[in-house]
């Protein structure tokens, strides 16, 4: 642990995996997340069981991947840890009718996300461990982190400790699954879960994709060609937060033109104004007072209408086909570069 921060932060040294030696791990959920901590954890050396619904899609690529599979109910009866890794939306299904029938006294509950336990949707029994290891990134990531001997950072939340161990048994499984390399910090299930949702929806992915899309149009409309556009609001993006990730807003400003930070500094605020920060107050309050959730449930009870609309539009956006030929174009440039092997000779992409 470090004591350079407030909060608790945990590496390698402060876990220790073979407190799950004598436990089966059910990973119920073979997806993003599914599928990284399953072949992670396996690859620790912890005794893994994938749990998938009958005439599941995944199963195939789980047992491709040399795991164990068996139904959801199956998984949770070998099982005295039990991480529960399918869909939100689909937690309280499983929960009522797989996990709970299933579940022993001084088992763990876990998950990678708390919107279930937060919002009531599971109301565990009072003899399990409940738990929340959460990977901050993509599960793709989580597993190409590991594979790479990289770390993943994550949350650890205990809802709920009838073992006395919950804290140490979670802080195995972040280590097992690559988390406890990069570092983890200790939270509650309320703050996992409303941050979470926020940063989603406001900056991480509703925020930056309304903003490039903002960026995109106007450049378009004012008869620029996509290509510039998609180029400037879009890839580029990409190379400017990899400065802020690795060194804060002040590398990329260190690293930007003089004339990039003083346009950017006087206008950033205008674009991005009081009106966004106040329109961002409202999304904070509809996640906390769970009207957000509340809309998102029934949305799926009413066969996801609106969700499925906003997702066709999202894919016919114009910058999708235009990000796609560019990519492709890019691909080619570095497979050719690859080939070549030889990097005193330059590929250009209009040759
Ligand atoms: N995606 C991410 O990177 C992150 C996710 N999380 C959290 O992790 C958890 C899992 O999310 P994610 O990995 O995105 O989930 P996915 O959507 O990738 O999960 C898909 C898996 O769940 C199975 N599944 C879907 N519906 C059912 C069902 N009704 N019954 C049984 N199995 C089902 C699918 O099996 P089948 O093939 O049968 O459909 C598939 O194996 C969530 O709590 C999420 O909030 C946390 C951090 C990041
Ligand atoms: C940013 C989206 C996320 O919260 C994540 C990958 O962390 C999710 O729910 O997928
Ligand atoms: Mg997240
Ligand atoms: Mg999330």
């Amino acid at each position: 642990m470090t004591d350079e921060f407030t909060t608790d932060i945990y590496y390698d040294d402060d876990a220790d995996v073979s407190t799950l030696d004598d436990d089966t791990v059910a990973v119920l959920g073979y997806g993003s997340q599914g599928h990284a901590h399953a072949l992670n954890l396996h690859e620790s050396g912890v005794d893994v069981v994938v749990g998938l619904r009958e005439g599941s899609a995944s199963r195939s690529a789980a047992e491709a991947d040399g795991l164990t599979v068996t139904t959801p109910a199956d998984a949770v009866s070998q099982a005295s840890y039990v991480s529960v890794l399918v869909p939100d939306t689909v937690q309280a299904d499983v929960y009522a009718n797989a996990i709970a029938p299933n579940l022993e006294a001084g088992d763990t509950l876990q998950f990678a996300h708390g919107l279930n336990i937060h919002y009531a949707q599971i109301e565990p029994p009072e003899d399990v461990d409940v738990t929340m290891v959460a990977p901050k990134s993509p599960g793709h990531l989580v597993r190409r982190n590991y594979e790479n001997d990289e770390g993943t950072p994550g949350l650890l939340a205990v809802y709920q400790d009838t073992t006395g161990d919950a804290d140490e048994r979670a802080l195995a499984y972040a280590k097992a699954i690559g988390c406890t390399r990069a570092g983890v910090i200790e939270t509650t299930f309320r703050e996992e879960v409303e941050s979470d949702l926020f940063g989603e929806q406001a900056v991480l992915c509703g925020g930056v994709t309304s903003l490039v899309k903002h960026g995109y149009e106007t450049l378009v409309d004012a008869g620029y060609s996509p290509e510039i556009a998609y180029f400037e609001c879009l890839n580029e993006l990409k190379l400017i937060v990899d400065l802020m990730y690795e060194g804060g807003h002040a590398e990329m400003w260190d690293s930007v033109s003089d004339t990039a930070e003083y346009g950017g500094l006087t206008r950033g605020d205008r674009i991005v104004d009081e009106t966004v920060r106040e329109n961002m107050e409202e999304t904070l309050a509809e996640i906390q007072n769970g009207e957000f959730t509340r809309e998102w449930i029934l949305e799926n009870q009413a066969g996801r209408p609106s969700y499925n609309q906003l997702r066709e539009a999202e894919k016919n956006h114009e910058i999708e086909a235009v990000g796609e030929r560019l990519r492709d174009l890019f691909a080619w440039a570095e497979e050719e570069s690859d080939e070549t092997d030889d990097e005193s000779v330059p590929v250009r992409a209009d040759d």
